[in-house]
């Protein structure tokens, strides 16, 4: 699903109207009717109280043509004018003037003055600011903002949570925190980050009829990725398939003691799909691999505690490296020939791979294209430095995957995967995933993938979202705090077959 820019959007709006001969306000009607359907359907009419906060220009026209359809259905709605500045947008007063002849007349919520009573019982309706948001707002707009924190309401905002710049960063505690935000027709970027993805709980897109021309002619940086986005990437395997046309991938990592992050990463390949594993380690990790992880070859280098170098006997399709493989002299020296003699292979690289890569910079401009990197937070700072906010590392991020022509996944929640001009944010997993190990996983999951002919970008989109769907049906049986790696595996087959089913009946909202 694509995620448009504010201009993107406006341009999506006018065009609609314009093609589909639209009234003014019609497109405002439709956001407000989605948004009641949304409450009405989990409501049901109960007495609840609705309290709706309505700033001065579209945003606010929505929450108060949306306060006319709850009152209209019987729902108990007090209204508020936020007076965030003394324009009024067109749209915003007739949708006014609508209320008025249902004899509503809002209350002005200004500077000085009472605030509404927001308790336990109630459910606000934010629609102060949308995505026209341009600057911070005033000092006591920002104060009403943490009164809305502060109160035990349920709080329900219309497009986005008010506060919320689309394209920049928001300061801490400078926008409404949302339990939902009904986000009409494109889920937005703010949604994804860290920083600001924090302020929303749960979004939901609602679907207001933009133009399915439009939505589709319009190329959008960013995307939102879910399953069945993913599906015509699925390779699968002929009935007469065998070993040796299934992928051969090579793991080389581990260290004393770290043994184990090659481990799952064998087995995680094998998990995937791949036909075979052959996994490099030092001398140290002979035993326990063979008696760990029966399926795969081992290959043991003469170090005995660190790998000293990378040659292989064998001719994988593909090469992970780097999980638990130490930053010792000897291997920094091995990783620098490996990649001397460039390899004719796609490479996976994580952990010490990217530490070493960061702290030896001219080895970035010896990776194969197209090569796969999975830091995390930490190790994309040692790849692109530091960074001031969310954005600012979306634009550092992008700089570093032009410069060196590789796929990025920078892993956490909503985990993005950066290639070429496009991003791709994840739909799947939870913070039960934020466990030792699973990163090791997700490496392997990747490039079992790529073994079996996926291109290095489907690899690492199918793969962390495979990763991510197997992280969620693990931790419905045993909870967040007891899931490990391991898992991760195991789990991996339901995952792959929850991925596979038909799509279930058209729902066309995503939830966050
Ligand atoms: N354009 C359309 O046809 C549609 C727009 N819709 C709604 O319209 C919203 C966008 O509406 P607007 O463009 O009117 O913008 P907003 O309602 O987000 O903001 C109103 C205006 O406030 C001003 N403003 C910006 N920052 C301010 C600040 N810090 N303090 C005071 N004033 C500030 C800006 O001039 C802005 O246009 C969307 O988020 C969505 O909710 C929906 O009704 C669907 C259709
Ligand atoms: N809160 C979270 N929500 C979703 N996924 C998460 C979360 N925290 C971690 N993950 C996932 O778990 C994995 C952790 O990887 P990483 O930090 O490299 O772990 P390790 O180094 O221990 O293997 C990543 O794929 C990441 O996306
Ligand atoms: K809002």
């Amino acid at each position: 699903m694509k995620i448009f820019s504010r201009d993107q959007i406006y341009n999506a709006d006018r065009l609609t109207i314009e093609r589909q001969g639209l009234a003014a306000g019609e497109l405002m009607e439709r956001a407000a009717e989605a948004s009641f359907n949304y409450i009405h359907s989990r409501l049901q009419g109960s007495p609840t109280p609705i309290v709706v906060l309505a700033g001065t220009g579209n945003n606010g026209g929505d929450g108060l043509a949306l306060a006319r359809h709850l009152m209209e259905h019987g729902y108990h709605v007090e209204v508020y004018m936020v007076q965030v500045r003394k324009e009024r947008s067109p749209e915003f007063l007739q949708n006014l003037e609508r209320l008025r002849e249902r004899k509503c007349w809002p209350e002005l919520l200004e500077e000085k003055g009472p605030r509404p009573e927001l308790g336990q019982q109630h459910i606000v309706v934010d629609a102060i600011f949308g995505i026209g948001l341009n600057r911070v707002p005033d000092p006591w707009i920002l104060e009403l903002f943490q009164y809305i924190n502060a109160a035990p309401s349920f709080v329900v905002s219309l497009d986005i949570a008010s506060g919320l710049f689309l394209d920049r960063h928001t300061e801490p505690g400078q926008s409404v925190e949302a339990e939902v935000v009904l986000s009409f027709q494109f889920p937005k970027l703010p949604f994804f980050l860290p920083e600001t993805g924090s302020s929303v709980h749960g979004w939901e897109v609602l679907d207001i009829g933009l133009d399915p021309a439009v939505l589709a002619e319009t190329p959008a940086e960013f995307h939102w990725i879910y399953g069945d986005l993913l599906k015509p990437a699925y390779r699968g395997r002929g009935r007469f398939a065998h070993k040796g046309q299934m992928g051969h991938a090579a793991v080389l990592g581990g260290s004393t003691g770290k043994i184990g992050a090659v481990r799952l990463a064998a087995e995680a390949v094998l998990t995937a799909g791949a036909g075979k594993v052959t996994a490099r380690t030092p001398r140290s990790g002979l035993v326990p691999l063979q008696v760990g992880l029966p399926e795969a070859m081992v290959e043991v280098d003469k170090g005995k505690d660190a790998l000293e170098s990378f040659a292989l006997s064998v001719k994988p399709q593909v090469v992970a490296l780097g999980m638990g493989m130490g930053t010792a002299a000897a291997t920094v020296q091995a990783f620098t020939t490996f990649l001397e003699e460039k390899p004719q292979m796609p490479l996976v690289i994580d952990a010490d791979g990217l530490n070493i890569l960061g702290q030896n910079r001219e080895l970035l401009d010896l990776l194969p294209p197209s090569t796969v990197l999975l830091p995390h937070p930490g190790e994309l700072k040692i790849l692109i430095g530091e960074w001031t906010d969310d954005f600012d590392k979306l634009e550092k991020a992008r700089a570093f995957v032009k410069q060196y022509d590789c796929v990025l996944v920078i892993k956490g929640a909503h985990t993005l995967t950066l290639y070429r001009e496009l991003g791709y944010f994840n739909s799947s997993g939870n913070p039960g995933m934020a466990t030792a190990g699973s990163g090791d996983v997700l490496a392997g999951i990747v490039a079992g993938l790529i073994a079996q002919g996926y291109s290095p970008l489907d690899a690492a989109l199918v793969g962390v979202f495979l990763h991510g769907l197997s992280g969620d049906l693990a931790v419905r049986d045993m909870g967040y705090e007891a899931l490990r790696a391991s898992h991760l595996i195991q789990y991996l087959g339901v995952a792959f077959r929850q991925w596979l089913q038909p799509p279930a009946p058209a729902e066309g909202q995503q939830e966050g």
